[in-house]
C-alpha cells in the first residue's frame, strides 16, 4: 500500500492522515491516490511498451470524471460499456478516437451515438450484433470499425462470477463461430474488421491463462488476415490481478513477459482495458464505528459503510483487508497476514446498517478493541467499490476524494436525501 502508508500508527492517504479526511469530508468516503492512479498507468505502458500500446482505461471500474480526467491527462484511452460511460468520458475530456465501445446488448442509438462521436473500435459480441452495426452504420454513410470478441475458451482460474473467456460465457463469441463471423463480415458494407478482440475475465493472478489467450490470438488475426481483413489492432481486454490479501497477484511486467513474444509477429498495435489493475489498490473506503455488540460469542464491529457501499463481499465473497486508520499500541501497525490470529486482535464481523445478513465488509476478522467513532480504512476499494454502489435502504451514496500529494479535492460531492427521492416527487404531483 505504497501510497496509503501508517506513520506514527497513523493511516496517511499520500500527505495527508486519513483523520484529516475524514473529518473534513465526513464518511463513508471513498479516497483515491492520483500517484498511484497514473503510477500504475506509467507500468502498463512500461511493460508493453514493444507493442506500441494503447491503454484504454476500464471505466466500468471507477468512472468519476475526476479519474476519467486524470487518465485522459496522462495518455490514457478508454473502454466503455454503455452509452453512459461514452459520455462520462467526453464531459472528461477524453477522446473518442481512443476509446473502444464492448457490450453484449448495444442499442441502435448507442450505436448511431458511437459512430457519430468517431469510436475508435467497436467490441462486436455477436452475429445480431454485426447486422445491427452494419445497418447503423449503412444508413449514417460510413464504415464501423469493429474487432470480434472471441472467447478463446481459456480457464481464467478467477470466480466464477467474473470469469468471461469459456466457451459458455454470455461475452462474445468462440472461435469457428467468430470465422464464419468473419466471413460474412467481408460482404457488408458498413463495417470495416480493423481488430480483434478478447477479454478472458478479472481478478486473474497468474500468467498462464494469458500466454493461452495471447497464443490463440496470433494465430487468429494470421488466420482473419487470410480471409482478406485488414488486422490492425489486437485488443486483449483486462483482467489483471491486484492483490487484495496481499502477495496473491503478480506485477504487470510478468503479464507482459508471457504476451508480448506471443504477439509481437503479428505487427499489430496492442489495446488493452484494464480497470482494477489501475483503480483497485489506488482507493480505499474510510468509515465510523457506530456501536459495537456481542451476540453469544460473536462479535460485531457495526460502521457506517454498508454493502450498498462496497458490494464487493456480499457479492464474491471478495476479501478486502481492513484496518483502524489510528493503530492502537501493541498491534502491528501494518499485520503481515491479515488472516492470520494478530497479536492483540481478536475476530469481529465488520457488518454495515444495511437490513440483510449479507451486508458485511468482513466476516470473523482480527481487529484490535474497537470504539464508538473509531475510524476504519477498507483497502483495495478503488476498483468496482464506488461505480456498484446502491441507494438501497435509501442510503445517500458515499463522497469521493481525489489526493495528490497534500491536496484534496472532492470529486463527488455526498448524495443528501433529496437527490434520492427528487426523481420521485413527480409521482405525487396533482
Ligand atoms: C470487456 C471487458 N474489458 C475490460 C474489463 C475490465 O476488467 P478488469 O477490471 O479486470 O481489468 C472487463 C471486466 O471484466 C470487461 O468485461
Ligand atoms: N465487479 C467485479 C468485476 C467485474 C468485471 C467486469 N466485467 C468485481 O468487483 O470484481
Amino acid at each position: 500500500m505504497d501510497h496509503f502508508p501508517y506513520r506514527d500508527r497513523d493511516l496517511y492517504c499520500e500527505g495527508i492522515p486519513a483523520f484529516e479526511l475524514a473529518e473534513r469530508f465526513g464518511t463513508p468516503l471513498y479516497v483515491y491516490s492520483t500517484a498511484a492512479l497514473v503510477g500504475r498507468l506509467e507500468e502498463l505502458h512500461t511493460a508493453f511498451a514493444e507493442l506500441n500500446p494503447l491503454v484504454c482505461y476500464s471505466v466500468k471500474a471507477n468512472s468519476n470524471l475526476g479519474l476519467l480526467k486524470l487518465m485522459a491527462g496522462h495518455g490514457s484511452g478508454f473502454d466503455v460499456v454503455s452509452g453512459g460511460e461514452l459520455h462520462r468520458v467526453l464531459r472528461a475530456g477524453g477522446d473518442p478516437g481512443r476509446t473502444v465501445f464492448a457490450g453484449v446488448g448495444k442499442t441502435d442509438d448507442e450505436i448511431r451515438d458511437a459512430l457519430r462521436l468517431g469510436v475508435m473500435l467497436f467490441n462486436v459480441e455477436s452475429e445480431a450484433e454485426l447486422e445491427a452495426i452494419d445497418a447503423v452504420a449503412k444508413a449514417e454513410g460510413v464504415k464501423a470499425p469493429i474487432a470480434l470478441r472471441v472467447n478463446p475458451d481459456v480457464d481464467p482460474k478467477t470466480h466464477r462470477y467474473i470469469s468471461t473467456g469459456k466457451k459458455e460465457s454470455k461475452f462474445g463469441m468462440d472461435i469457428d463461430r467468430a470465422l464464419r463471423a468473419a466471413e460474412s463480415v467481408r460482404g457488408r458494407e458498413g463495417l470495416a474488421m480493423t481488430g480483434l478482440h478478447m477479454h478472458i475475465g478479472s481478478q486473474i493472478t497468474s500468467t498462464e491463462p494469458y500466454a493461452r489467450a495471447a497464443a490463440k490470438a496470433a494465430e487468429l488475426i494470421d488466420r482473419l488476415r487470410g480471409m482478406g481483413h485488414d488486422l490492425r489492432w489486437c485488443n486483449m481486454g483486462g483482467g489483471f490481478g491486484i492483490d487484495y490479501r496481499g502477495g496473491e497477484s503478480k506485477p504487470i511486467a510478468s503479464f507482459a513477459e508471457v504476451m508480448v513474444p506471443r504477439l509481437k509477429p503479428t505487427g499489430c498495435r496492442l489495446a488493452m482495458e484494464p480497470g482494477r489493475s489501475i483503480a483497485g489498490n489506488a482507493g480505499i473506503l474510510l468509515s465510523r464505528v457506530i456501536f459495537t455488540k456481542q451476540s453469544g460469542d460473536k462479535r460485531f464491529v457495526i460502521q457506517d459503510a454498508a454493502m450498498n457501499d462496497l458490494i464487493r463481499p456480499a457479492l464474491y465473497e471478495g476479501f478486502h483487508r481492513i484496518w483502524p486508520a489510528r493503530v492502537p499500541e501493541g498491534v502491528p501497525s501494518w499485520p503481515d497476514d491479515f488472516e492470520a490470529a494478530i497479536p492483540g486482535t481478536e475476530p469481529r464481523d465488520v457488518v454495515g446498517p444495511v437490513c440483510e445478513s449479507g451486508d458485511f465488509l468482513a466476516r470473523d476478522r482480527h481487529l484490535p478493541p474497537l470504539h464508538r467513532g473509531d475510524l476504519l480504512a477498507t483497502f483495495s476499494a478503488g476498483a468496482y467499490g464506488m461505480v456498484m454502489a446502491s441507494n438501497y435502504n435509501t442510503r445517500p451514496r458515499a463522497a469521493e476524494v481525489l489526493v495528490d500529494g497534500e491536496n484534496a479535492r472532492l470529486v463527488r460531492r455526498r448524495e443528501t436525501i433529496d437527490d434520492l427521492i427528487g426523481p420521485e416527487l413527480v409521482g405525487l404531483e396533482g
